[in-house]
């Protein structure tokens, strides 16, 4: 399938690529202390100017450097950058002595929420990536093909002084309203619930934003470190200056398998772990968040289906617990149909998901057009990983800020929550305050 889709679009995949001609790509094992207590270890090589990752509990990958850069917007955004992709491959010289999920070469890629948003998507291809999974880890070095012999790969040494700048803090943090007071937003969480109520739609998404002003030049590192540190479980990222630590698994493609975490339906912690058992186990029974979770599940398990022989959908959620919110959950498994189908294309079809739009999709996309009043630009779009065979994993961008690329001391924050028809806006916008937790405690 990617041969013909390659074909068809190369002369446009070639407008959107900055790269040199050819790449030479080379994957060497790593003896790295294994995956131990410290979660946050492979950040440690990150440098500050550049940082791309994608870690859970230790494991994962960590990049830095830009060789390659796919850039794309509006309604092809996923399947151009897919065959832009497709197309730099063809330009790559491949040495991989490692040959796991992960090694060879790899785009870390984000995506805008409403494809009609000016953010677009990107993939980026870094110069160096570091990798661990369990007792295997590996460094992959991408560097322009020159006739000479290439640079011998870098010692453990070497990748480690990488990242020896110490790791600066944001000083003192003021934050302020985005596009929207809280006040306002209440009263745009009531408008959709009537219109919930007068039939229209059954479930939408609505997202806020926080403005984070620092006093010093944000590191996304400390971002990072803090983030891993204190929420192992999810997936803490950093592509193109989306940086946070997400829950919930768009999906995942590993050898013909895929896997999608979803996640709808909130409680805040209290903190007494006794009160928070109780709490779990009202949300396990609760109406509203099971409607709210159930339309999710459903749009994941529609969508996927099409690209699978057989699935499990399981049929009631558990429930998640993290340090600020627990949330129903339920992974929904899939075997798929056919050799080659990328973890992108899965991602754009899965994308938006009802856990962060709504049901109908497109009516819930157009009320929060309409209403949201929110650039949401690349929150809640599917961000993270794409292997040279298309396997890969993409999250959702949640728990998540957007570092200002004009000013270094500037990050919008995001926090969004499902309303449905017995929704209480004062409720959902506390929900909204829990869930801006994690980065709010990660600038410190
Ligand atoms: C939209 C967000 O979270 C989503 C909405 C949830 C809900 O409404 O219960 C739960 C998890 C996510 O799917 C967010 O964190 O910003």
């Amino acid at each position: 399938m990617g041969a013909m889709n390659i074909d068809s679009s190369l002369a446009s995949a070639e407008h959107l690529i900055a790269a040199p001609a050819r790449l030479v790509v080379r994957t060497t094992p790593l003896d790295l202390p294994s995956a131990d207590a410290d979660p946050a270890a492979l950040l440690d090589f990150l440098p500050a100017d550049s940082s791309l990752s994608w870690v859970r509990r230790g494991d994962g990958l960590v990049a830095w450097g830009e060789v390659a850069r796919i850039e794309t917007t509006g309604d092809a955004q996923f399947s151009r950058a897919e065959s832009a992709w497709g197309h730099l491959l063809q330009t790559m010289t491949v040495h991989d002595d490692v040959r796991a999920p992960g090694t060879g070469p790899v785009a870390f890629g984000s995506f805008s929420f409403d494809p009609s948003s000016g953010a677009g998507g990107v993939l980026v291809v870094p110069a160096v990536v570091v990798g661990r999974r369990g007792s295997t880890a590996w460094v992959t070095t991408v560097t322009p093909d020159t006739a000479e012999t290439g640079p011998a790969q870098p010692t453990l040494a070497e990748l480690l002084s990488v990242g020896a700048e110490p790791v600066r803090g944001p000083g003192r943090v003021t934050y302020s309203a985005g596009s929207r007071t809280a006040e306002e937003w209440l009263d745009i969480v009531t408008q959709a619930v009537a219109r919930i109520r007068s039939g229209a739609l059954d479930k939408v998404v609505l997202a806020r934003e926080v403005v984070a002003r620092t006093a010093a030049p944000v590191d996304p590192r400390w971002l990072l470190q803090r983030l891993a540190g204190s929420y192992p479980g999810c997936w803490t990222f950093s592509v193109d200056g989306m940086v946070g630590a997400t829950p919930e698994l768009l999906v995942r493609s590993e050898k013909g398998l895929a896997i999608s975490r979803v996640l709808a339906g909130t409680v805040r912690r209290t903190g007494d772990d006794d009160a928070d058992l109780v709490h779990a186990a009202h949300l396990a029974r609760s109406s509203k968040d099971l409607e709210e979770h159930e339309y999710a599940v459903s749009s994941v398990a529609r969508e996927l289906e099409p690209f699978c022989t057989s699935m499990n959908v399981p049929e009631a959620p558990f429930v998640l617990h993290l340090p600020n919110v627990m949330h129903l959950a339920t992974d929904v498994t899939g075997v798929l149909d056919r050799p080659g189908v990328s973890s992108l294309t899965l991602a754009a079809a899965l994308h938006p998901s009802a856990a962060v739009c709504g049901t109908p999709t497109l009516v819930a996309r157009d009320l929060i057009r309409e209403i949201e009043g929110l650039e949401r630009a690349r929150y809640a779009g599917p961000v993270g990983w794409l292997g040279a065979d298309g396997d890969g994993e993409w999250g959702i961008a949640l728990r998540s800020a957007e570092l200002s690329p004009e000013d270094p001391c500037e990050l919008r924050l995001f926090a969004g929550c499902g309303i449905v028809a017995a929704s209480d806006p004062e409720a959902e916008l506390a929900e909204t305050e829990a869930k801006l937790e994690p980065m709010r405690s990660a600038l410190g």
